[in-house]
């Protein structure tokens, strides 16, 4: 190469740091260091095509963070799994409560999931007072306990008691919480609305205390009662959880759950257990010996009483104790299903992927009569051949629902000269008193965001990530789930297993890294299906630093910098849109083709759509 190809070379590196958001004077150094390792015979190989992604590695290198990123969720992981050890070391019966003969009774919250907007709570009484040893189901009409016909149909599989009183599932008060008044009163279904459900549906109203299933959750529950390998598809707060939870309970056995952190499954086992009183347990390596021993010697049981069994994948992948487990509970026909919950991780491609997940295709191949079922909110169209090919389900029955979020508004805000004095006005003028995350790139930033934020607006906030001791996180999510306070300050670390309903917006004060990250972390708002808003507040110079932040994550490894570079680069190309549709960009990200007319004439078009609309 010439000396002025070598100049045309260098404006093109130039030019390439600058649109990342990298100044100029560091890229300049930055370069001639390039250059110069390259030395005079290696010029030719100086191309942003050759070595543009190691150019902009090495400028993020160089660029002498004093960021604190939050990628290494260790930490959580580790509680979560000592709260996890603790739930099952103290029979917890802090949700119980004893009725007039000194039985237990537990309570269980009914929500009304009808179209309409306004949610309706009612309690429904799970009445455990008979004897455990033969558990039955049965639906009593006023004093009198009658079995019907229903009752049978699910008592021989149902493993949990519950009483529907009034020849309705109604308004059984539940004593620890206020009176109902006529307009929040109960959602009643007559005896005979009772009558006409199927199994599934009145699992679903009896067992999980919801009205209606949404949509595909019942073909994914007769599915895989029907013992169909499933790939399930769903936005995030779509419900997936339900597709398996449901059916794990009216199968005979244990269904085990695959799920990549310790803190969802804390979440999931706390609900099943506490809330819906289905037995549920979980293995993982951070557990003592003599807490794994307990959870073995129970599905070494002819017929083991926990419903669903919980795993993370290391669990599975190599282990051969484990495996010898599921041959045991296979050969007593105990083995009722395996579920690979957030299947993205499995693929290189998707945004979130896990080795150990690779691996989980032993399942199939092990136990080919086993059905498995696949589900994720966040898989582009090749992610999911990739994961259908390595969970080794290539004819499984695909159920998807469309990714899009109507209840949603998207837009993106040029972030002024005074970003966080920005920030402040956009919380007074659109969200005063509405409960909403700040997202934000590191630790560092959600700390000063939050203090700016108190100081400097009055607005009330508080901060939370990973590097905090747990009573302080613990304390962070109490105050905001009561209300107390309504604006977390976060890191990533904030979100998993978020299911408050009421989230108004989502605010990214830095973009995020991948469009996936950003759809899940957006997607934790209007869990209610209420109108809530995502708004990303985007300045070119803050890609610099989630490159920075890329390059600090993936090591050496040039193939997932590479990688992760043009999943970010999408982000950017998202936040950069002047006039396309963003909900179709979204959209089209996960392979879902979207007329841009459905988000212009909808309720909550994305800033683009209503730009052109008015
Ligand atoms: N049929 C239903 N009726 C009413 N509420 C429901 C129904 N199904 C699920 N839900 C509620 O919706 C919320 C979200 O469900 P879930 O956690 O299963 O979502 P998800 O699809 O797994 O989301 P994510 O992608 O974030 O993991 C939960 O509070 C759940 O109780
Ligand atoms: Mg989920």
């Amino acid at each position: 190469m010439g000396g002025h190809d070598l100049q045309f070379e260098k404006a093109r590196f130039l030019s390439l740091a600058l649109e990342c958001g990298f100044d100029e004077q560091s890229a300049e150094k930055c370069l001639d260091r390039l250059i110069s390792l390259y030395g005079d015979d290696g010029q030719d190989f100086v191309t942003v095509e050759c070595c543009g992604d190691d150019f902009l590695a090495a400028l993020a290198e160089s660029m002498q963070d004093t960021e604190d990123w939050d990628d290494d969720l260790q930490v959580i992981e580790s509680e979560a799994c000592g709260a996890l050890s603790n739930m099952f070391e103290k029979d917890d019966t802090s949700n119980c409560e004893a009725d007039n003969n000194g039985n237990a009774r537990r309570y269980i919250n009914v929500i009304d999931h009808s179209p309409e907007p306004k949610k309706q709570q009612s309690w429904m009484e799970l009445d455990s007072s008979s004897d455990g040893e033969d558990p039955d189901f049965c639906i009593t009409k006023g004093k009198d306990s009658v079995s019907t016909t229903t009752s049978k149909r699910l008592s021989r599989s149902m493993d949990c008691k519950s009483t529907v009183t009034q020849g309705s599932v109604s308004s059984i008060c539940n004593k620890k919480q206020r009176p109902m008044t006529q307009k929040d009163g109960p959602q009643i279904l007559s005896y005979e609305e009772l009558q006409a459900l199927d199994d599934f549906e009145l699992a679903n109203v009896v067992i999980f205390g919801n009205l209606t299933f949404r949509p595909l959750q019942h073909q994914a529950c007769k599915a895989s009662v029907a013992k169909k390998d499933c790939f399930i598809l769903m936005p995030t707060g779509g419900g997936k959880s339900l597709c398996y939870q449901l059916p794990a309970t009216l199968k005979p056995g244990v269904t085990v759950v695959v799920s990549p952190l310790l803190s969802l499954i804390q979440d999931q086992i706390i609900t099943l257990n506490l809330k819906f009183g289905i037995p549920a347990t979980f293995l993982n390596s951070q557990q003592t010996a003599s807490q794994a021993a307990a959870v073995l010697q129970e599905l070494r049981k002819d017929k083991p009483s926990c419903k669903l069994l919980y795993v993370t994948p290391e669990r599975i992948v190599g282990n051969s104790t484990f495996l010898e487990i599921l041959k045991c509970l296979h050969r007593k026909d105990q083995l009722a299903g395996f579920v690979v919950d957030e299947a993205h991780c499995v693929s290189q491609w998707g945004h979130d992927f896990r080795p150990d997940y690779r691996g989980l295709g032993c399942l199939k191949q092990k136990f080919s009569d086993v059905p498995l079922a696949a589900l994720t909110a966040t898989a582009t169209h090749s992610v999911r051949e990739d994961i259908l090919k390595a969970l080794r389900i290539p004819n499984a029955l695909i159920l998807e629902t469309s990714f899009d979020r109507p209840n949603l508004k998207y837009e993106v805000i040029g972030k002024t000269k005074e970003s966080l004095k920005q920030l402040g006005q956009l919380l007074k003028d659109q969200f005063k008193n509405q409960s909403g995350i700040v997202y934000c790139l590191s630790k560092n930033e959600c700390v000063e965001v939050s203090n700016f934020l108190n100081d400097k607006c009055k607005i009330k906030t508080v901060y939370y990530h990973a590097g905090m001791a747990a009573r302080q996180r613990v304390e962070v999510q109490r105050k905001w789930h009561t209300g107390e306070v309504h604006i977390v300050c976060a890191t990533i670390a904030f979100g998993m297993g978020i299911d408050k309903p009421d989230v108004r917006f989502v605010i990214h004060n830095t973009l995020s890294k991948s469009i996936e990250s950003y759809y899940q972390e957006s997607g934790r708002a209007g869990r209610d299906n209420l109108p809530a808003v995502c708004i990303a507040l985007y300045q070119k110079k803050d890609f610099s630093r989630v490159v920075c932040m890329l390059r600090s994550g993936q090591g050496c490894k040039r193939e997932n910098f590479k990688t992760a570079m043009a999943q970010a680069q999408k982000m950017k190309q998202y936040c950069e849109l002047k006039t396309e549709c963003r909900r179709k960009a979204l959209l089209e990200h996960f392979g879902e083709s979207f007329d841009r007319k459905d988000c212009k004439n909808g309720s909550n078009p994305c800033d683009n759509c209503f730009k052109t609309s008015v």
